[in-house]
């Protein structure tokens, strides 16, 4: 028996299974779908079995058998096997990228390279002090001190042997922890024995003051100074004990009560009905549901997964991040019960893994999760679910470069189900996509309760300053937010921060501090008095002087949260203030507090950035400030104003959304941008049209389809060198119906250290693209990449 074996050296340039033979004592074990290790080369590697057949052309004695087998049950499906095959074609990805991406990280093995020591006598001095008086040590000890020419000959003398050891995580469940007894006069006795062992009796002390407690031993070292050999010995008397405790948590935190299905409303019963319908013949259908905010689209999603359910079948519901999921998987959880799994960054991996397992075993039949959860491992797909459809973070930045879109349409057409696409600002390529009857568009166009939209002002900042108001609150705002305060009534004050941040400047000199290996300012962080580069984590503490005229006139720019928080009790010492952003977020849970705290009504204000933009639904919101608008109008992407024009509609769907009527006050330098003007009537359909008639103007996406392609090296020159070469080589592939712009410097001309130039494709029929973007891949694999070049290939860009 041979198996087909897909193997995980993504520096390799051929990207084909390779095969193997598998050993008589396992061909009943081995199917399509498991993971084995198997020598590549010197190397034992990862792979992925994705066929297995009679025969092969590779000669018997030339054939290496399989050595090791992870998986008695295959982790991937064969509609996984195929869907691989899809992406890397798609996407062009290896297809090992493709295969890791759709399984929980606890089981996308992370290698290490173990040294391990054959003849210890013949060994060099340096190599010797490595290994001290270890059997083995890590390869990146050898890296690091810059041996790995030796370690060669070593290995080739047989002196040492290169391992490579799979480093599972996630399946850990238990860690271990220190139990300190309840029982007082047990210590104190135990005190009497310790009397010559001064550093035992400290920590005995320490702990009566911590009867019963639980802690890691961690926890211990660092509140008492002890060392490990003193708490052993501790325990060893009986003060306390170890224990092993689990991990894995919930990661529902609360409990919820039930909720029914609503009584549909006209317009919602035509949508589910349509929705229904599709599920009935079977067909992959995708259908667009276009509702304003507050249409109650959620309600169509709970109640089609109901039928869904009725059918015995599974539904994937996709948000589009953490920020979403509490609000979101409470409204899932409260109809379905236990039937729910959630997927998304903010689990562990262990729980990712048991969420995935859950879905694995059919134990629940819904998953609500982020962008990976559209590859949840389930076997009978009635419905997939993409709510807030337009979210650029259904796309994924790195290999495999795939949109959740594509992968969920994909699904749906193995299993004959319906998709629905579900937003209030579709993406412009959806809309199109639906007008040209491709998508199935259904529309809701009124509030679930017949509320009308929340009405929409634009406060003009330059006609502020003109008036002397130097401060970030325009007087219309300030006067609305003390109507609410007075009224008792909440409101969300957003923040757009995109491509936007707080950094320093001299006002001599007009310096602004950079980052040493990134051409991007740095970005002052107030908690920490810190300058911090959020591409490459660089840090420094604030200069007191300007680093290029030593002027003492430097200060900080922009307006963080922080800063607005300020400002806020400044106004209105009284308010009571919510803070949501990246630093008051970082803690597990700390959403649900905030979104708990603030629907409970124990605050009056949610100050937040892109966090609170989307999905919230509290009754007693009637005013929604939006401090700065035009903050992502300005950067360099075609989607700016589209972006812009989604977030204010988003942010502004928040008010009024129950019985009382919603404001919004929208502060802009710029209120002739059509993105902020057309944001004020809440009406998608003139957004669309006039941005369809730029893009087509400028010949961008939907007209005509976009493919990236990024060169960089520390180099600049061999950077500027190679991107040259990809553009000869683009224009003598490609017909000349297809445009190639470039090379130019990226949007970010340096990034941690390396010079970024690029290549833009633009096409709009281009059956040679996929082929021809291989080869100059494979000729990258093969030849470029040793000369430190990196380039990727993104046929989607989601920025250029
Ligand atoms: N048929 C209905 N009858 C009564 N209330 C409804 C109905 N449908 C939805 N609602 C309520 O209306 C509110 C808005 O609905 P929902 O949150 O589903 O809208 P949405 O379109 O998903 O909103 P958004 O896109 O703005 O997040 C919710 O409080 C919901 O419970
Ligand atoms: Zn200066
Ligand atoms: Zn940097």
């Amino acid at each position: 028996m041979i198996a087909e074996v897909i193997v995980d050296v993504s520096t390799y340039h051929v990207d084909r299974p390779f095969d193997y033979q598998v050993p008589a004592e396992w061909i009943n074990v081995i199917e399509a779908g498991c993971r084995v290790k198997v020598p590549f080369g010197a190397r034992n590697v990862l792979g992925f079995v994705i066929g297995l057949k009679k025969e092969t052309d590779i000669p018997l004695h030339k054939l290496k058998p399989i050595t090791q087998i992870l998986d008695m049950e295959p982790v991937l499906t064969e509609e996984m096997l195929q869907l691989a095959r899809w992406l890397k074609n798609h996407t062009i990805c290896y297809e090992i990228d493709a295969l890791q991406v759709m399984l929980p990280s606890a089981l996308r093995a992370k290698y290490e390279k173990i040294i391990k020591l054959q003849a210890p006598q013949s060994l060099p001095e340096e190599v010797q002090a490595i290994f001290g008086k270890r059997q083995q040590a890590n390869f990146k000890e050898f890296e690091r001190a810059g041996l790995l020419p030796l370690l060669k000959q070593l290995v080739a003398q047989e002196s040492v042997t290169i391992d490579n050891v799979v480093k599972q995580q996630g399946n850990v469940k238990e860690i271990r922890m220190v139990k300190i007894t309840e029982d007082q006069h047990l210590i104190e006795k135990v005190i009497e024995q310790s009397s010559r062992a001064v550093k035992q009796r400290l920590l005995l002390q320490w702990m009566c003051q911590h009867l019963g407690e639980v802690l890691s031993p961690q926890q211990i070292y660092d509140e008492t100074g002890v060392s490990s050999a003193v708490l052993e010995a501790v325990i060893a008397k009986g003060a306390a004990q170890f224990i092993r405790e689990e991990v894995y948590r919930d990661p529902f935190t609360k409990e919820v009560s039930r909720t029914h299905s609503l009584q549909l409303t006209e317009e919602q019963l035509v949508a589910l009905q349509a929705i229904t319908a599709a599920m009935e013949q079977p067909k992959g259908q995708t259908f667009l549901l276009h509702g304003v905010t507050g249409s109650g689209k959620t309600e169509i999603y709970l109640q089609s997964i109901q039928k869904v359910l009725e059918e015995g079948k599974e539904a994937i519901m996709l948000v589009p991040e953490i920020s979403l999921t509490p609000q979101m998987t409470e409204r899932f959880r409260s109809r379905f019960g236990e039937m729910v799994a959630v997927m998304h960054s903010g689990l562990s991996v262990g729980e990712k893994y048991d969420e995935w397992r859950k879905v694995q075993q059919g134990k629940v039949k819904v998953v609500v999760g982020a962008r990976s959860a559209i590859f949840a491992p389930f076997t009978n797909i009635g419905l997939i679910i993409l709510d807030e459809e337009h979210e650029s973070t259904y796309k994924q930045e790195d290999s495999p470069r795939y949109h959740a879109r594509d992968v969920a349409i994909w699904r749906s057409g193995f299993y004959q189900c319906p998709v629905i696409l579900g937003s209030a600002t579709p993406a412009l390529e959806s809309y199109a996509r639906a007008k040209k009857g491709v998508y199935t568009l259904l529309s809701l166009k009124h509030r679930a309760l017949h509320q009308t939209l929340p009405t929409v002002f634009i406060a003009d900042m330059r006609e502020e300053l003109r008036q002397g108001n130097r401060s970030m609150f325009s007087v219309s705002l300030i006067e609305a937010m003390r109507l609410r305060l007075e009224k008792k009534e909440q409101m969300v004050l957003f923040l757009n921060r995109r491509g936007y941040s707080s950094f320093v400047l001299c006002r001599d000199c007009g310096t602004v501090v950079q980052c040493p290996n990134c051409d991007i300012s740095l970005t002052y962080h107030r908690t920490t008095e810190k300058l911090k580069c959020h591409y490459c984590g660089y840090e420094e503490h604030i200069p007191q002087t300007c680093p290029q005229c030593q002027s003492d006139h430097i200060r900080y720019f922009g307006t963080g949260t922080q800063k607005v928080e300020e400002e806020i009790y400044k106004l209105f010492p009284e308010a009571r203030v919510l803070r949501m952003d990246v630093d008051t977020t970082r803690h597990k849970g700390a959403h649900e507090e905030i979104l708990q705290t603030f629907g409970e009504g124990q605050a009056d204000i949610l100050l937040g950035t892109q966090m609170i933009a989307k999905g919230l639904d509290f009754p007693n919101i009637t005013l929604v400030g939006v401090l700065s608008a035009d903050t992502s109008l300005h950067l360099p992407d075609y989607r700016a104003a589209e972006r812009t024009f989604q977030l204010l509609t988003q942010v502004s769907g928040r008010a009024g959304r129950h019985n009382k009527p919603g404001e919004v006050i929208i502060q802009t330098y710029t209120p002739e941008h059509y993105a902020i003007e057309l944001a004020k009537t809440q009406d998608y359909e003139p957004f669309y049209e006039r941005e369809m008639f730029l893009r087509r103007r400028s010949s961008y996406p939907p007209y005509y389809f976009v493919a990236l392609v990024q060169i960089s090296h520390e180099d600049v020159m061999m950077a500027a060198e190679y991107a040259g070469r990809v553009a000869d080589w683009l224009r003598g592939n490609l017909s000349n119906q297809a445009a190639i712009i470039g090379p130019t410097t990226a949007s970010i001309a340096r990034l941690q250290n390396r010079y970024r130039y690029q290549c833009l494709i633009k096409y709009k029929i281009e059956p040679n693209l996929i082929p021809v973007l291989q080869r100059l891949l494979a000729m990258y694999r093969a030849e470029w990449i040793k000369q430190g070049i990196l380039m990727t290939v993104d046929l989607d860009p989601s920025t250029i």
